[in-house]
């Protein structure tokens, strides 16, 4: 089976409320996928209802082969899930805490090697009560992989994270997506999408506006570039789609082009630009 997600016509109404309302999503096995969308957009409801933590409205909803809604312990353990809300700080060390969760999958990892994939080895013995916010923050992202999903949820997972735990961590994703794992991702950052996404898809108002690669995302590619140069006439920004045409003109006598960028829009443009549109 290639799919590892497949939704159609997903709709979830709180009391007055239509959080998702006829969202479509397939997500490929192996396949890096981020969610994209302004807050309340539907993103927590959509994933709380593909790891069957919520009941729906409506829509056909197929995860690892199986309903959600109907699925049981043995489909539970195929699952890794690392939620918005840090794991409730306890009196156990990070070691301690990673032993007790993998024993409660069939075939997990080894506690000591996941504790040195997301970098708290030197905490190990530490309690997790007394870790930093992004310290706890890795301990949920452990606790999320132990089991050895086939599918991971990674629900906003860098909140908090130092630009270096943020490196660590994109390069740890690319690894489990490198052994095989489908992991849906739901952040705010662009970059981070950027880094680590096959595909994204972008919420608003409950349903999909746009999904394409990140290169590719609304038409980004083929978007105009931005020409910008200094000479002695001052500053010029020219539009073009043959950039490379432009600056060999523009260069043509040999002269140096001052201050020369070719710039096109940035995946931040293109999704202020989608979301914007829906407003
Ligand atoms: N339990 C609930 N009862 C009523 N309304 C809810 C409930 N949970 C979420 N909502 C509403 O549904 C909408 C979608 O919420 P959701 O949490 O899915 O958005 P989100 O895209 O994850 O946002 P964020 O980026 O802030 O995490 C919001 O308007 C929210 O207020």
């Amino acid at each position: 089976m290639t799919t590892a997600v497949s939704v159609r016509g997903l709709r979830k109404e709180y009391p007055g409320h239509v959080a998702v309302s006829g969202l479509d999503l397939d997500i490929r096995r192996g396949e890096v996928f981020a969610l994209l969308g302004p807050n309340g957009a539907g993103k927590t409801t959509t994933v709380e209802i593909l790891e069957g933590h919520r009941d729906r409205t409506a829509g056909e909803v197929s995860v690892l082969g199986e309903d959600p809604g109907r699925a049981g312990r043995a489909w539970r353990a195929r699952l890794g899930i690392v939620l918005q809300t840090a794991t409730d700080a306890a009196e156990l060390s990070v070691a301690e805490t990673v032993r007790h969760f993998a024993k409660y999958y069939p075939n997990p990892r080894d506690p000591e090697e996941v504790i040195e994939k997301v970098g708290l080895t030197e905490k190990a013995g530490t309690r997790v009560k007394s870790l930093s916010g992004g310290q706890r923050r890795r301990v949920d992202v452990a606790l999320g992989i132990v089991g050895r999903p086939e599918l991971l949820f990674l629900d906003e997972p860098t909140t908090g994270f130092d630009p270096e735990a943020r490196r660590r961590f994109w390069a740890l994703i690319a690894g489990l997506a490198g052994e095989g794992t489908t992991i849906l991702l739901t952040t705010h950052y662009l970059d981070e999408v950027e880094a680590l996404a096959d595909r994204v898809a972008v919420l608003a108002h409950g349903r999909v506006v746009a999904e394409d690669t990140p290169r590719d995302l609304g038409g980004r590619a083929g978007a105009e570039a931005t020409v910008r140069w200094v000479d002695h006439r001052g500053e010029h920004v020219e539009r073009t789609a043959y950039p490379t045409k432009l600056v060999t003109e523009l260069s043509a006598g040999g002269g140096e082009l001052g201050e020369l960028t070719v710039t096109r829009p940035s995946l931040e443009d293109i999704y202020l630009d989608l979301i914007g549109d829906t407003e």
